[in-house]
């Protein structure tokens, strides 16, 4: 006769046969689909939570979900300038980047970044592939023309970023490629010019673009906050895309957040079912938005 399970087993037992219990309806839901996850820099903190953002990816994939992960690299970018002594400037949360930044910005995003979560995702059991916007032509970007408004003068000028790029077209044979093959794309967010040149993307950004371009059920972009806080501080749980607008009109969405919403309200209205901002430091964030019913972060969703 097989011995009794003590008390604290049986209660761990129980536990996770809810948690089972809960997420199964999710994994039918989304069995076949992909979700598109940005992991954004702050979000990356210490080695443990890249260990258990690497488990939720591996699991994800493991109960036939898709994952494709898109990483960024703000604050990592902006250290290892500041040890070759280039400076850095951001005008409405993008880098301005000049030829000796780009060449900065791919080296860390495409090398030590992205090699680090291919690892991670590698040790977790996963078979993940790190490749950027350049392999297989997967973006292809144009300069990035930005207007901002001279508030004294009231004339709408126009700014240059330098090799700050936007996505003109995503090519997503190589992550259904890389799919059917049981592997998991992670993406350093640099996109290919008409001429060969490289350009520095937002993060966000590329994660919207691939997520419409697949069809992606859910985007999710980690961060260092627990998602959209209103002026008091609060977390607002859900948005209509006219409440996001609204928002960043009265100016409560600022800096790195303003790339973010664009990102949600470009991606709902290109048909991705909904998007999430939420706390990439709080241990499987991911899987408690994709696997509850009452999800983690701010939700985007169309009305
Ligand atoms: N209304 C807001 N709610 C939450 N965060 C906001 C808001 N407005 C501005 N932010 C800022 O946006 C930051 C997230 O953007 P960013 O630093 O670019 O993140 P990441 O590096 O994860 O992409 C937050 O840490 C916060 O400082
Ligand atoms: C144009 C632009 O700003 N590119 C970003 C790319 C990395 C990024 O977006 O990283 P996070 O998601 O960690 O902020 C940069 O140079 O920092």
């Amino acid at each position: 006769m097989a011995p009794k399970k003590d008390i604290g087993e049986t209660k761990h037992w129980l536990r996770t046969a809810r948690t089972l219990t809960e997420a199964l309806p999710f994994m039918r839901r989304y069995a076949g689909r992909t979700v598109v996850v940005k992991y954004g820099g702050h979000a990356m903190g210490d080695g443990k939570l890249a260990e258990l953002f690497a488990r939720d990816i591996v699991l994800m994939k493991q109960v036939g979900i898709n994952p494709i992960v898109v990483h960024g690299g703000g604050p990592q970018i902006g250290q290892m300038l500041k040890r070759l002594q280039v400076e850095s400037e951001f005008i409405d949360g993008l880098r301005v980047t000049d030829a000796r930044t780009v060449e900065v910005v791919e080296m860390v995003l495409a090398g030590s970044i992205n090699k680090a979560i291919v690892g991670a995702i590698n040790a977790a059991g996963g078979t993940a592939i790190g490749i950027c916007g350049k392999d297989g032509n997967l973006i292809q970007a144009r300069k990035l023309r930005r207007a901002k408004r001279d508030p004294e003068s009231n004339i709408e000028q126009l700014l240059d970023l330098g090799f700050v790029g936007e996505p003109r077209h995503i090519n997503p044979q190589i992550l259904t490629a890389l799919e059917q093959a049981g592997m998991i794309p992670v993406i350093a967010p640099l996109g290919v010019g008409a001429n060969g040149e490289t350009y520095n993307i937002n993060a966000d950004t590329v994660a919207g673009a691939v997520a419409a371009a697949v069809g992606a059920v859910r985007l999710l972009l980690l961060t260092d906050v627990a998602g959209v806080l209103d002026k008091q501080g609060e977390l607002i749980e859900s948005l209509s895309l006219a409440e996001v607008r609204t928002l960043m009109a009265d100016g409560t969405i600022q800096g790195g957040m303003i790339p973010k919403l664009e990102t949600c309200i470009g991606a709902v209205e290109e048909g991705v079912d909904a998007a999430v901002i939420l706390d990439g430091r709080v241990a499987h964030s991911v899987l408690l938005e994709v696997f509850t019913d009452q999800g983690v972060g701010t939700l985007v969703r169309r009305d």
